[in-house]
């Protein structure tokens, strides 16, 4: 049983990679009062024994090969449980696919980020359809076992694989007509985000159906560029790692008073499909992310369609001509400004 290790080391992480499918449940209780609950592999949940108003859920691992977040998350849930970071929230931390932590991937067998919100159907032919449904599950269970009215949160943490004119930004879940908040782009400063994607479509991603579903505030944020464990300059994390330290150790956390200058926003201008195997970029593998074109400049090419920028300035972002036929090869975005949907 892994409970002595646990309990001695905080080492959830290694506990998790020794169990790439599944973990016996099992609980304990800190010196401070703080509940452990172990829910998964990969998942493990801390309820201070305080009285606490508010939710969290941070995510990494979703992708296994982005290794950053995953340390960050590590060296959080070994300091909650040798006592050196005492709760004053509830925090569901999710290592979201061990299997391809091992194996140093993106994903197994299929994208865990393209399963969320019922797209896995509930399909079990791979271990990230059972996943998807499962993580669901447990966040599902976080969030609505605690009376109802309490603040809800959802960061779910990446890195990205090409390079970025801006290294760290965030994807802002399409909120369907619903506000954008400013206090969540204060967040971000204080994690050292100051670029963010607006999008304007549903998707398929852990951290659009905890928005959706949830009402959650929720983003999937990218933090750097991905790197193999022991290559991050985790020095780079630091205002992240303090920021989402506070966050749960903190009855409130005081942010810079907003200003709309502190911030490079951007809507998404389109989503650009794969839809055949001869699917190719004209831009080299180092062209990085939030690189501008001229309207009229060739974007990617896919089987006999050649896709023009539209937009004098239209940026590329995650462009990947890999994916699976069907899934998501490049987006674009155009800058916008702050404006009264801001609130
Ligand atoms: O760098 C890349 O190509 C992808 C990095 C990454 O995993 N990004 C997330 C974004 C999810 C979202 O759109 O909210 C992903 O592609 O799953
Ligand atoms: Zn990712």
């Amino acid at each position: 049983m892994y409970l002595d290790t646990l309990k001695s080391t905080g080492d959830f992480l290694t506990i998790t990679r020794d169990n790439e499918f599944e973990l016996a449940p099992s609980q304990f209780t800190l010196d401070n009062g703080t509940e452990v609950k172990v829910i998964d592999t990969g998942v493990i949940q801390f309820t201070p024994a305080c009285e606490t108003q508010k939710d969290f859920v941070f995510s990494s691992a979703v992708h296994g090969n982005e290794t950053a977040p995953i340390e960050i998350c590590d060296e959080l849930i070994q300091h909650i449980i040798t006592g050196k970071l005492e709760l004053k929230q509830r925090v569901l931390f999710i290592y979201g696919n061990p299997k391809s932590i091992n194996i140093g991937q993106r994903f197994v067998d299929e994208n865990l980020n393209r399963l969320f919100n019922g797209a896995h159907e509930n399909k079990t032919d791979n271990p990230e359809q059972v996943r998807a449904a499962n993580l669901e599950n447990y966040v599902r269970e976080f969030f609505t076992s605690v009376e109802a009215g309490r603040y809800r949160a959802h960061y779910d943490l990446h890195t990205a694989i090409r390079g970025s004119k801006n290294e760290k930004f965030a994807v802002y879940p399409f909120l369907h007509g619903k506000p954008w908040k400013k206090s969540q782009l204060q967040f971000l400063l204080s994690c050292g985000v100051n670029t963010v994607l607006m999008m304007r479509a549903a998707a398929t991603t852990f951290s659009y159906f905890s928005s959706k579903q949830f009402d959650a505030d929720a983003f999937t944020v990218e933090l750097g560029q991905v790197k193999p464990f022991g290559e991050n300059n985790m020095a780079s994390f630091e205002a992240t790692k303090n920021t989402l330290s506070a966050l749960i150790s903190q009855k409130e956390v005081e942010y810079k008073e907003f200003d709309a200058k502190d911030f490079e926003l951007f809507t998404v201008h389109r989503t650009i499909n794969r839809t055949c195997e001869a699917f190719s970029f004209p831009f080299p593998d180092s062209a990085v992310n939030f690189t501008g074109f001229a309207k009229g400049e060739l974007l990617a090419t896919d089987g006999d369609t050649e896709i023009f920028a539209e937009v004098e300035g239209e940026a590329i972002i995650f462009p990947n001509a890999k994916v699976a036929l069907g899934q998501r090869a490049l987006l674009t975005v155009i800058p916008m400004e702050v404006n009264e949907n801001f609130v």
